[in-house]
């Protein structure tokens, strides 16, 4: 499909007030869609369905499918990125009073850790930027121009609302009873290089992430590797990261493996009731689907064949394989009213320091200001 159909396809969806989503994976060219043919609000609970799953941050609340049965599904395979310059320009002045909050809750916070309630938390809050007379679908090829090694979308229902994103961490990819799962935390600005230093608290709440994903995996599988962490450009920050890479054991669920791992400490805390009820007892504002997951849920792709492979069959063949690729919902926003909420985030140890939590918020919220 060309990419003027395509876009097309989105708009009239979007002018029908019908539902869908728009996508494309970390590096790849090719951009896909899927198209609702009504505006009923599906939910998943098992995980079992084919679709799009998009879920909230809190775990007790419903997860939002399109199900591939309802919906028809759409593909231009050479997007071309036009490539752009960050330029990082703040669209809004400092809010003094929002400041202040964000600053108690983090003395709150590392307080709380210091008596032990827990070992980590994830603070956040929202960032509202006046958006009158943007289109969203010209917001989402910005996001495709700007960050070619993100998870980017844009999803839209009705009944759930307009959301935007570009976010640089898997949650989870599954192919048959292979997975991955990524341990992303630690911010700094990206300053030309990936050759930086890391400071111990970074490197603490990085390695919390690591180990509770191991720790927590472990009995559901029964092979297990772990990469070397890594320095990992997203936008115009760098993280940690390491990947973790497992076999599950014959009878475990998807459902099951999603309910020990969501929501990570990367962005909710060490360990996860307490740092939960915290975040939302003290947030004081409504994450929704901020640090939720969302992606492709039991789809069929097609392995390429392996060009070196001996056996015949294996070359001459395409395989359709049953695959999972999930991600974390960061650097996103949402679209209500003609304004852009963008929601921020950031790990609090007992090593963090108020001030500089608050600065790395402002530099997350430029990833989605680049683009407005
Ligand atoms: C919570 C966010 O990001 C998470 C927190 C990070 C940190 O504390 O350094 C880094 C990456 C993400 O795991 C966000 O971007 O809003």
């Amino acid at each position: 499909m060309t990419l003027f159909d395509f876009f097309t396809c989105i708009e009239t969806q979007y002018k029908n007030t019908l539902p869908f989503v728009v996508y494309r994976k970390p590096g790849e060219s090719s951009i896909s869609a899927l198209l609702q043919e009504d505006d009923c609000l599906h939910i998943t609970k098992e995980f079992t369905e084919k679709g799009f799953v998009f879920a909230p941050f809190d775990d007790a609340q419903d997860a939002v499918l399109l199900p591939s049965e309802q919906a028809s599904r759409i593909v231009c395979s050479d997007y071309e990125v036009i490539p752009v310059q960050l330029h990082g320009k703040p669209l809004s002045v400092v809010n003094n009073e929002q400041k202040a909050f964000h600053i108690n809750l983090v003395n709150k916070g590392v307080k709380a850790i210091q008596a032990s309630e827990f070992q980590k938390v994830v603070l956040s809050r929202q960032e509202e930027v006046e958006v009158k007379g943007s289109n969203p679908i010209e917001i989402f090829k910005n996001l495709l121009n700007h960050y070619s090694l993100a998870f980017v979308y844009c999803l839209y229902h009705p009944k759930v609302g307009l959301w935007l994103g570009a976010t640089p961490e898997t949650l989870i990819k599954i192919e048959g009873p292979q997975f991955s799962i990524m341990s992303l935390a630690g911010t700094q600005e990206y300053n030309g290089t990936l050759d930086v230093t890391w400071q111990e608290k970074e490197k603490e709440e990085q390695q919390f992430v690591t180990d509770f994903i191991i720790d927590s995996i472990k009995p559901s599988v029964d092979y297990l590797r772990v990469s070397e962490t890594e320095t990992v450009k997203a936008g115009n920050l760098v993280h940690l990261r390491t990947l973790i890479s497992a076999r599950l054991v014959a009878n475990s669920s998807l459902k099951e493996v999603i309910s020990i791992i969501h929501p990570t400490p990367a962005v909710c805390g060490l360990p996860k009731q307490a740092s939960k009820d915290f975040i939302l007892e003290h947030e004081n504002y409504n994450r929704e689907f901020y640090t939720g997951f969302l992606g492709e849920l039991n789809m069929e792709t097609v392995a390429k064949p392996r060009s070196g492979a001996r056996n015949i069959e294996n070359r001459a063949y395409a395989m359709p394989k049953k695959s999972t690729q999930l991600y974390v919902n960061l650097r996103c926003m949402q679209i209500k009213n003609h304004t852009a909420i963008i929601y921020v985030g950031g790990g609090i140890t007992a090593h963090s320091h108020s001030e500089s939590e608050w600065e790395e918020t402002v530099s997350k919220s430029k990833v989605m200001k680049n683009v407005l």
